[in-house]
């Protein structure tokens, strides 16, 4: 596409980041971003639930919230978001970061209660991101990280077995994920450094944008 300018841009990436409470995602999209755009790449970095009232309603309100209503809350922001943030922002040549997105919905619906089914039915008319990065690291890792950040939701998990299970329930969800088609990669944190993590996911991103261009 020409821009005003003469300058040729095609359509932006949008990339998502998954992975259990505490492996990292909210610090690793920061510098993600940080890192992206210090390499000429037009970057929003954003989350699910969104800023927008409904999706404040989700975040906050997981205490008031269970089961199928939460799942539909959740669902309505992201599909509001989508449309009128996300899609048009790729649409313009800028890069979109999402941490969290439909692949945690697969894994906190159900440990709500909900069939994975249900949740993937919901989503069925949602925006297919261009990389989904499922980021995964050592439960007991994830636990400790947690206890010195602080939960703020049910669903951060409040021990070790919290942690497992919720490990579990990803490592099943990136299955069903690559069955479906869906471009879901896991990205294993070992030990690196948030930065390092960033790093490595920033190379990982430009050789496919690359790749496309
Ligand atoms: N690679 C890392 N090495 C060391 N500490 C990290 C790393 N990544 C994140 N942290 C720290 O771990 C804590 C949890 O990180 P963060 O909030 O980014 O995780 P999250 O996956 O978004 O968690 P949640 O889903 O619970 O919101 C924070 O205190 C953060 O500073
Ligand atoms: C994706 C998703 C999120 N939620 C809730 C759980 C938490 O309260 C927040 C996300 O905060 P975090 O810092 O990213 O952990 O939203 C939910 O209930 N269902 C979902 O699918």
């Amino acid at each position: 596409m020409a821009s005003e300018s003469g300058a040729t841009h095609g359509r932006g990436l949008f990339v998502t980041l998954d992975g259990p409470s505490g492996v990292g995602k909210t610090t690793v999209s920061t510098l993600l971003g940080e890192q992206l755009a210090s390499q000429g790449v037009p970057t929003l970095v954003t989350a699910t639930p969104s800023p927008s009232s409904i999706g404040e309603l989700a975040r906050h309100g997981t205490h008031e919230f269970h089961g199928p209503s939460l799942t539909c809350l959740v669902a309505a922001d992201r599909y509001h978001q989508a449309n009128i943030m996300i899609s048009p922002a790729v649409e313009q040549g800028t890069t979109v970061v999402c941490d969290r997105f439909v692949p945690s919905s697969l894994v906190l619906d159900p440990l709500d209660g909900i069939e994975r089914g249900f949740v993937w039915d919901i989503y069925r008319k949602i925006l297919v991101p261009d990389i989904a990065i499922v980021l995964m690291g050592d439960a007991s890792l994830c636990a400790t990280r947690v206890a010195n950040r602080g939960r703020f939701s049910r669903f951060h998990g409040s021990d070790y077995e919290d942690h497992r299970r919720e490990r579990e329930y990803f490592t099943e969800a990136l299955a069903f994920l690559r069955g479906a088609g869906y471009p879901a990669h896991e990205y294993d944190i070992g030990r690196a450094t948030a930065r390092e993590v960033a790093a490595g996911l920033a190379h990982f991103i430009l050789a496919i944008k690359d790749g496309r261009s």
